[in-house]
């Protein structure tokens, strides 16, 4: 037991379930203004507060000011992307390439977050079974700083249009660190409401109640009432 009131206020709630809906994958509205220290400290804090496997914490963050080093990760996004739009045809084709999916000059930094494999030694605690759970608690590293940053009036862009063996000479990681999330980071003109995605027509956010399973797979929820609470859900969330 401890001695002061653990409850978030309401208020509290609110802001962090406001993170949650009103964070965004930016790409197209970056401002140059550089993020003081102080701020980026508190969001590199607030990924390494996240859970690992085995308290693992398996990540690292390279902070990457260098126009050099961007340009060279630009190039490696230009190829690759020039690549994934061979995937497509016709109107789809024309609406990928139209998508801006990229913000690495834009932003006056990107921070690449990575996972080493070997960190804690052969035997991780939690890990000796499923060996991908040091990239899931990375994965949750970058979701922390997601949020701290939109609190922070931050914009968040994850980049994975990449060469992973390109970016990895580039940043000159060592064999067992992989680079898991490529991000670039900085204030924005606005928040969209909804993901680009979305907005320009690419992919829309799938109903909940239709994600949401009883007992088995495709099964219909035994309990109405959350079948309708998630129904009501969609309607007011973008
Ligand atoms: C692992 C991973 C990888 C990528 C992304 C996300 C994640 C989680 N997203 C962003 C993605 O398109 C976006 O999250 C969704 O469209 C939903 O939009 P919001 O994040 O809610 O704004 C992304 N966006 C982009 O423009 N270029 C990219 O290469 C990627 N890659």
């Amino acid at each position: 037991m401890t001695d002061h009131d653990q409850s978030f206020t309401e208020a509290q709630r609110e802001g962090l379930y406001r993170a949650i809906f009103e964070r965004r994958d930016v790409r197209s509205q970056f401002l140059p203004d550089a993020i003081p220290d102080e701020v980026l400290a508190r969001l590199l804090e607030a990924a390494h507060h996240a859970p690992s496997v085995g308290f693992m914490q398996p990540w690292d963050f390279i902070v990457i000011d260098s126009v050099d080093v961007r340009q060279r990760v630009l190039d490696s996004f230009n190829e690759e992307n020039g690549r994934a739009a061979t995937n497509y045809q016709g109107e789809r084709k024309e609406r990928y390439q139209s998508l801006k999916l990229q913000g690495i000059l834009d932003s006056p930094i990107n921070l690449c977050i990575t996972c080493d494999r070997s960190r804690g030694g052969p035997n991780v605690l939690g890990r000796n079974s499923i060996v991908e759970m040091d990239l899931f608690s990375t994965c949750l590293a970058v979701q922390n700083l997601w949020l701290a940053a939109r609190a922070e009036n931050i914009g968040v862009g994850w980049v994975s249009i990449l060469s992973q063996e390109r970016l990895s000479e580039i940043l000159q990681l060592p064999e067992h660190v992989y680079p898991l999330a490529y991000l670039c980071l900085g204030y924005v003109s606005e928040f969209l409401d909804q993901p680009e995605l979305q907005a320009k027509g690419w992919r829309s956010r799938l109903p909940l109640e239709e994600l949401v399973h009883g007992n088995r797979w495709a099964r219909p929820l035994e309990n109405p009432d959350l079948a309708q609470q998630l129904k009501d859900r969609g309607k007011h969330s973008g």
